[in-house]
């Protein structure tokens, strides 16, 4: 890890009501959209990668990556005072602690906009220099163009048959609950760029994060953890329904996803996982007796908003340490779920299903779990998508339900739709 470099801050109120992605250069942007609010960012002030590791359960990357941020100590000059105003940095983590590509990216221009207005960041190596890609007009966002669609580790038959697996060894005790996933890549013929999958995943999606770190793109419909101040909320999803061809189907989808005793049992390790791993590090804990509905675009899901208050000393980012994975991404218990991911999905996940998002100087921030996501390598893009097994799945329903859950990224990727 390199020494962090000595840093200027200056955040001042910003008079613009354009789009917030109206902002972006396609260079490496850096994005966290939520209905209209948010932070998008580009160049990089200061960053740090953190290694793969190679012990189970390790947490040495969230540890290492709050030390190296505290470490910065730069000179601010904040006129904003937002949660997200002055230093600031976006961050993205590997699911596994033994896969590479968890890292912080401090940027060196943010424009970010909440209730109370808009405001501009810059941080460099020297006092009072506005950058000059600053002024510089941006080209409009590129249309993605025609797509070549390839399998990735598994077709879908060879993953129903690793969710088949799953299924017998939960039936044989061997864990209760496991999150299995697969890829599928996507190959245009030029660079994609993510400003165009941003727009399509904020207009399409305004109750998610629209996220963009590292090329890892998606649009979130799970909240991990918003910190402001003192206060947490989470919003912990698992369980999910199609939405309906009419209003009555829909209505009908909802009525026995809220219904299922197998949706009920996903959920419920969830929400028992979050509220155990967040007992050390919270005074109180509030969560709904039963799911609520959230319906998106392409599907539904049991969701419960959660609510508790940190305990003085517990900093963000050993919050999202302990709430990775949930049980929403890994399963049930978390150790022996995380092992069978391994060896069942036949993949790195990568950076999907690790915490995304962004953090202040202060400690508060937004951080999702990277679902409904591509990580973009130039022309190429690699979809993933998981979904929860238990006792009662059936491989036939947990593809198409992984379908659903690729569609928000196929459509982002495909132009005209
Ligand atoms: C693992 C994913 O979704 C999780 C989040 C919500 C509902 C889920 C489910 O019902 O299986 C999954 O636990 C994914 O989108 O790839």
């Amino acid at each position: 890890m390199n020494a962090p470099p000595q840093l200027f801050v200056r955040s001042v109120p910003l008079p613009d009501d354009r789009d917030l992605l109206a902002h972006l250069p396609d260079d490496a942007p850096l994005a966290w959209l939520h209905g209209g609010s948010g932070l998008v960012a580009w160049g990089e002030a200061a960053r740090v990668v953190l290694p793969a590791r190679t012990e189970p359960g390790d947490v040495q990357r969230f540890t290492a990556a709050a030390r190296w941020f505290a470490g910065l100590e730069p000179q601010v000059d904040d006129q904003v005072r937002r949660p997200g105003s002055g230093l600031m940095a976006f961050g993205s983590f590997a699911f596994d602690p033994r896969s590479d590509g968890s890292t912080l990216v401090v940027p060196r221009v943010a424009v970010g906009r909440d209730r109370s207005g808009t405001w501009l960041t810059t941080i460099g190596d020297q006092p009072g220099r506005h950058p000059a890609e600053l002024l510089a007009p941006h080209a409009p966002p590129r249309p993605v163009g025609p797509l070549r669609w390839t399998d990735g580790a598994r077709t879908a038959e060879d993953w129903g048959t690793q969710v088949a697996t799953a299924v017998r060894r939960i039936r044989g005790g061997a864990y209760d609950k496991v999150v299995l996933a697969r890829d599928r890549y996507a190959e245009a013929e030029s660079p994609i760029d993510p400003r165009t999958l941003l727009a399509r995943l904020a207009a399409d999606y305004p109750t998610c994060y629209a996220f963009t770190v590292d090329g890892l793109t998606g649009a979130t419909p799970e909240l991990l953890i918003r910190r402001e101040g003192e206060d947490l909320t989470s919003l912990v999803l698992a369980g999910t329904a199609p939405r309906g061809g009419t209003e009555v189907e829909d209505r009908r989808l909802g009525q026995d996803l809220a219904e299922s005793a197998k949706n009920a049992e996903e959920h419920r390790y969830a929400v028992d996982s979050l509220r155990d791993r967040l007992a050390p590090l919270c005074t109180a804990f509030d969560a709904p007796d039963r799911p609520e509905l959230l319906r998106l675009a392409n599907v539904q899901h049991l969701a419960s908003p959660v609510r508790a208050t940190l305990r003085p000393g517990a900093s963000t980012l050993d919050v999202v340490a302990a709430m990775h994975p949930t049980a929403a991404v890994g399963g049930t218990p978390t150790e022996a779920a995380v092992e069978a991911i391994r060896g069942l999905e036949g993949m790195d996940r990568g950076r999907y299903a690790g915490p995304v998002g962004w953090i202040d100087a202060d400690g508060n921030g937004e951080w999702g779990i990277a679902l409904r996501c591509a990580q973009l390598d130039g022309p190429r893009a690699r979809l993933i998508a998981g979904c929860g097994i238990v006792a009662g799945s059936r491989p036939e329903e947990e593809i198409t339900e992984a379908d659903a859950k690729f569609e928000v990224m196929r459509a982002a990727l495909t132009d005209g739709e």
